[in-house]
């Protein structure tokens, strides 16, 4: 079923609570702490930190056509740079796999970082307007339960 119209919001914590945190480097000198969504559920899996650098969306629609999940632990990105970038997310669906019909779009603004909780729908790492290079943090074991690719019905999600 093709999910309503999605229209990207501003990423904000209370929209974003349900699907895991939002990232906010402090406004003044001091430190905050993100733990509350940091998770691995696997005892033998091991702490991952890993450097990505991505090529933006090139402009126009992006077509929708795949989400994925990190069954067993959180996954946060950390912008090391000031580029916006798309965060997709969804709730499962009763028959397994996400739900589009209840996805919900935010674009995260230069700066902004989010993890997304463990188990948590979420559309590959998708940068706007200039290369994007961030900081992962995850729990692997090096098997496939690591990470999980679905085809979803493919849609296009506009951006201003
Ligand atoms: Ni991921």
């Amino acid at each position: 079923m093709t999910p309503r119209p999605l229209i990207p919001q501003h990423l904000t914590p209370g929209a974003f609570a349900p699907y895991g945190e939002v990232l906010d480097v402090p406004e003044q000198p001091g430190r905050l702490y993100y733990e509350r969504t940091l998770a691995s559920h696997r005892a033998h899996a091991w702490p991952s930190l890993s450097l990505s650098c991505k090529d933006p969306h090139p402009g126009g629609p992006l077509r929708v056509r795949q989400m994925e999940r990190h069954a067993f632990s959180s996954q946060s990105f950390v912008p090391l740079g000031p580029v916006r970038w798309l965060v997709l997310v969804a709730p499962h669906a009763a028959a397994g796999g996400p739900d589009m019909t209840r996805a919900a779009a935010f674009i995260a603004a230069p700066g902004q970082g989010v993890t997304y909780g463990a188990d948590v729908w979420h559309h590959p790492l998708t940068v706007l307007d200039a290369p994007g290079r961030f900081a992962v943090m995850m729990w692997r074991d090096g098997t496939e339960g690591d990470e999980e690719f679905v085809d979803v019905t493919p849609f296009d999600l506009m951006f201003d």
